[in-house]
């Protein structure tokens, strides 16, 4: 990878180190990626992105039987190297970094439409950022959720007890964990994974939320909310995250909850918004900032 641009990048904290490799042709092993990804003697991200075009890849000709537009794929690597199906800061990040280097365009209604292994996702501008429709929610474990509540427990240092949990998939794998207040959410130790039982297959991010004021308006719901993340560890922002946890509150707080939410984390703030998606299934569109830091050239 000697000589290869890598631009640094982040949504809301959420760090990406970025790189183009049009072809797919750099050798991209999960050893090469944790050690970009390595704070200390790395670039240091949360994840890896590499802009690759969908045609290039097999999930990404697969995709674009459905998604012919989909030019670009966004090949998504935590920071341990693991390949994650979804990261939803990363996919505003992913936009604007096409965008800014002049790969692609947004369509006449300011729209573009990239590739994930989480399916084709339609991003639009917004006037802080990037608005996504990250596609349906769902149980990961059937329906005990909806006759229960919860489906999982969860158990994290500065927790006493296991928490009941509920775990959602919004392409990857989440599990929520509702607590009493922001000193709880202060409290917690996130440096370990938290326990998750019973694991979904492919292991799990875990959100911790707490129900915060917003602005006084009864139309939009708030909560705050800290996040570990599979492959990485304690993050400062999950888009997917910020999702599930907003689809989980929303679950629990019955058929009044509102549609809007925004979600603060510790490295700013998102929006959810749920709304019927074409395929009549309830969508969550996910809005926040991009920004794109600096380049760096590997040795
Ligand atoms: N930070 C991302 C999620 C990244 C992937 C995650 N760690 C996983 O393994 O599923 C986001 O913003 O959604």
């Amino acid at each position: 990878m000697a000589g290869v641009e890598l631009t640094k990048g982040h949504g809301t904290g959420n760090d990406f180190v970025l790189l183009t490799d049009p072809e797919a042709g750099l050798p991209l092993e999960a050893d090469l990626v944790a050690a970009v990804c390595d704070r200390h003697r790395g670039i240091g991200a949360d994840g890896l992105i590499r802009a690759v075009r969908s045609a290039s890849l097999p999930e990404g000709r697969e995709l674009l039987a459905g998604a012919p537009g989909a030019e670009w794929f966004m090949d998504y690597r935590n920071a341990d190297g693991s390949i994650s199906e979804m990261c939803g800061n990363g996919v505003r990040v992913f936009v604007h970094y096409l965008l800014s280097r002049g790969l692609t365009e947004l369509d006449a209604d300011g729209r573009l439409t990239i590739g994930t292994r989480g399916g084709a996702k339609t991003v639009a501008r917004t006037e802080t950022g990037y608005a996504v429709d990250m596609g349906p929610w769902g149980f990961i474990h059937g329906d005990e959720a909806r006759d229960n509540g919860s489906d999982s427990t969860v158990t994290a240092r500065g927790l006493r007890t296991p928490r009941p949990a509920l775990s959602i998939s919004m392409g990857n794998p989440h599990t929520v964990v509702a607590l009493a207040g922001e000193a709880k959410l202060e409290k917690l130790g996130l440096t370990e994974a938290p326990g998750v039982r019973p694991t979904p297959p492919h292991g799990t991010n875990v959100e911790f939320v707490v129900p915060v004021e917003s602005d006084g308006d009864e139309s939009v719901g708030g909560i705050a909310m800290r996040v570990h993340e599979r492959g990485v560890g304690e993050t400062q922002s999950c888009g997917t995250g910020a999702c599930a946890a907003a689809a989980a509150t929303r679950f629990w707080a019955g058929d009044d909850a509102p549609d809007e939410w925004v979600i603060e984390v510790p490295g700013g703030t998102l929006g959810a918004t749920f709304v019927l998606g074409p395929d009549e299934l309830e969508h969550v569109v996910l809005s926040g900032p991009a920004t794109l830091v600096g380049r760096v050239v590997l040795d």
